[in-house]
């Protein structure tokens, strides 16, 4: 015989959430996305998009991003104030990083801190959190400034560029970036530096303080589009050009803009059909056009050859690490060395698709060698020869490496506000 359906036994009243909780909810899960899925933080957001206020998703956003910069300070302090080291991965860490980033760097009052991270810990060690963070607090604990890196991040690029450059990569890493602009038209630099108060480190360039960027001047009309200046670099290293250019992993656009402004006929091929997509917008909004190709670089081939080919491979991305922190803490050794055999596989691809007389240019916003120097020394292809950079072709403070590639190390540009990572390399394809 069925049991008859019983009401389910009443729970305990629990306690409701104070205000400004659930921001500090979509906080953690945005640092749960990145530090234990390995995802990146752009592609975690869907986890705040979920809250009805856009100021809680600012905040959520601006919390992750914050710990994800000083986790290592953040961690030392819970560390030195614990008995027992917590797990990397326990509840009570994550809950007192959310706390403390706040109190100590983002300018919330002690009590709502500790208050909207308390229900973070969700049936766990309530009082360690809330002693831990009283102690810190009233022992007048600070974070360093400026942050420090990841251990084994500071440890990889003084290998890789010096004790200095990972110094400089540091103190590069608590200033907020500038905005660069690339301009469509780049005779017009002065014009556009004097109307936007702008600086500029080379022509077709622009570099302000942060702002709004949709109410700029020449917004709306398209007569520039945000770019750092580093990631500028690539296609200017085609130059102008009446002929064919392949712009292969295209999206968000900023390169095919340059390409499309400098008078190429451009093919842009991208996988990702939302990226795409965005690259269409962008290109409507400059006025400029391409064709679009939604394919993978790995399967596409185009009908004829172009006389440029520009490779903008995916890689480990830790040359933004400024503006995406979340980038340092998802690249393992690892991932790096399938990066890169991806990255080969994909130029000598894009070598096949170069006309003779014609360019190749590889790039990556990539701090790691394996991703840079070491793909580019290893490339090699019947008829092709490295076409040096010259130092006139980079803004000053920049210049070639010995073989005539562009290495931009941490801590580049630093005393004018500093710019992406990045490693590009320029062959020409004599027969
Ligand atoms: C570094 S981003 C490109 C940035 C872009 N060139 C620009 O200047 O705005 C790399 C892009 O490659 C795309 N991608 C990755 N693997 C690809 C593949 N196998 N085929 C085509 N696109 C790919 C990614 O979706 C991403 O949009």
């Amino acid at each position: 015989m069925r049991k008859p359906n019983r009401p389910p036994p009443a729970k305990a009243q629990a306690e409701p959430d104070p205000p400004g909780t659930p921001a500090r909810r979509a906080a953690l899960k945005l640092l749960d996305a990145v530090l234990r899925q390995g995802l990146p933080l752009e592609a975690a957001l869907g986890a705040a998009n979920g809250l009805p206020n856009p100021s809680d998703r600012g905040l959520a956003r601006a919390i992750a991003s914050e710990v994800l910069r000083r986790l290592p300070d953040l961690d030392a302090l819970i560390d030195e104030t614990t008995d027992r080291v917590l797990p990397d991965d326990a509840k009570a860490r994550f809950a007192l990083r959310i706390a403390l980033v706040q109190a100590l760097a983002l300018g919330t009052p002690p009590h709502a801190a500790i208050a909207t991270a308390l229900p973070l810990v969700d049936g766990g060690p309530r009082r360690l959190v809330h002693g831990v963070f009283g102690t810190l607090m009233r022992s007048g604990a600070t974070l360093a400034e400026p942050p420090h890196l990841l251990p084994e991040v500071a440890e990889r690029w003084s290998k890789a560029w010096g004790e200095e450059a990972a110094e400089a990569a540091r103190a590069n890493f608590s200033d907020r970036p500038p905005l660069d602009l690339t301009l469509a038209d780049p005779s017009a630099t002065a014009e556009w530096a004097e109307k936007l108060g702008a600086t500029s480190l080379m022509p077709g360039h622009l570099r302000l303080d942060n702002a709004d960027v949709t109410s700029l001047p020449g917004f709306e009309e398209g007569a520039w589009w945000v770019q750092d200046v580093s990631a500028s670099l690539p296609a200017r290293l085609i130059g102008r050009g009446e002929g064919t250019a392949l712009d292969l992993c295209a999206a968000p656009g900023g390169k095919t803009m340059q390409l499309a402004a400098a008078g190429w006929q451009v093919t842009a091929v991208e996988m990702a059909a939302k990226r795409l997509a965005r690259l269409s917008d962008n290109l409507a909004r400059v006025n400029l056009s391409a064709d679009l190709v939604e394919a993978d670089v790995m399967r596409w081939e185009p009908q004829e050859p172009a006389d440029a080919v520009l490779l903008d491979a995916p890689c480990s991305a830790t040359g933004i690490f400024r503006r995406h922190p979340d980038v340092l803490h998802r690249v393992r050794p690892r991932a790096v060395a399938d990066l890169a055999e991806v990255q080969r596989a994909m130029l000598a691809r894009a070598a096949q698709w170069v006309k003779p007389g014609g360019h190749l240019v590889y790039a990556v916003c990539s701090l790691e060698p394996q991703e840079g120097e070491d793909v580019a020394s290893a490339f090699t292809a019947p008829g092709f020869a490295i076409d040096p950079v010259c130092p006139e072709e980079l803004p000053v403070g920049l210049a070639p490496n010995d073989q005539g590639f562009v290495r931009i190390p941490p801590g580049s540009l630093a005393q004018v506000g500093g710019c992406d990572g990045f490693f590009i390399a320029r062959w020409r394809r004599d027969s």
